[in-house]
């Protein structure tokens, strides 16, 4: 969607005052946000700003101690953990930077992609199995490993697996983590591809972590800078990485530069 229209609509999530404390230390601070469907926000900024703790508390994975979380004008904070859980396995979806943590290693790659189906009330072998070899073919990898086990895929092959097993059910918020952290250089750039033309082709909203202005440049339309657990600055990805207006955004950004 473009940003003008976007900007008109209401947005599907709506962060304020999102605040999550280690005792004396900061996690991360009176961040506020609003997301429109179909887009894709990056939170970049150093090891230790909050990013992870900014997605961990947004997607439910730990309390924050402040501030509220609406999705589609939902209070997502003050749903009982069965509403949140259904929430991960329907509307929203969770793809972590170790597909190890998101994948069942024991089982096959259609099992792993048929369970989420599965959760969400399907029980047509056929089918699954049928949507299992779709989503493979859309990952790029091939049918002929649908029984195979997650342990024998390559880590980009594995990954490709997680975003299949998360996508299968038609998620509209996607969180990632660092999706493409600990891989190759070549197969980061695979899975980069692969997921710009998933996010366009399903109209997908993402939040997306990463510590690389190069992934962030090329997945997200707008990004926000962390340091120190508070968002320092935000704005269009190309204006913020162009034209940096906060002396830590232009540090950041310098300091690739000079790589
Ligand atoms: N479980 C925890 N207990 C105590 N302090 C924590 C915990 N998790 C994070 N912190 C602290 O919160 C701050 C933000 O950490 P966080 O992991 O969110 O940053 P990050 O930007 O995601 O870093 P990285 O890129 O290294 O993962 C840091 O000071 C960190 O030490």
């Amino acid at each position: 969607m473009d940003l003008l229209h976007a900007q008109t609509a209401t947005p599907l999530l709506q962060v304020s005052g999102l605040t999550k404390l280690y005792g004396p230390r900061t996690g991360c601070r009176d961040v506020s946000f609003d997301l429109y469907r179909g887009e894709v926000l990056g939170i970049v900024g150093e090891s230790g700003s909050g990013k992870s703790t900014l997605l961990t508390s947004l997607a439910g994975h730990q309390r924050p101690d402040r501030g509220s979380v609406l999705w589609q004008g939902q209070d997502v904070l003050a749903l009982p953990e069965t509403g949140r859980r259904k929430l991960m396995r329907s509307d929203w979806a969770y793809v972590h930077q170790n597909p190890r943590d998101g994948l069942r290693m024991g089982v096959s790659a259609g099992a792993n992609i048929g369970e989420r189906l599965m959760a969400l009330g399907a029980r047509h072998y056929g089918e699954i199995r049928a949507a299992a070899l779709d989503w493979l073919a859309r990952v790029e990898i091939d049918a002929a490993r649908i029984d195979d086990r997650p342990s024998a895929f390559s880590g980009g092959m594995q990954q490709r697996l997680q975003i299949a097993r998360n996508l299968v059910t038609g998620p509209k918020l996607v969180f990632m983590d660092e999706p493409t952290g600990g891989l190759d250089v070549s197969v980061q750039a695979r899975l980069l591809d692969l997921l710009r033309g998933l996010v366009r082709d399903l109209g997908l909203s993402v939040i997306i972590v990463t510590h690389d202005l190069a992934v962030a440049r090329l997945l997200a339309d707008r990004l926000m800078v962390m340091k120190d657990g508070r968002v320092v600055e935000e704005g269009l990805t190309d204006q913020v990485l162009d034209d940096p207006q906060h002396s830590y955004t232009q540090l950041l950004v310098s300091s690739v530069l000079q790589v």
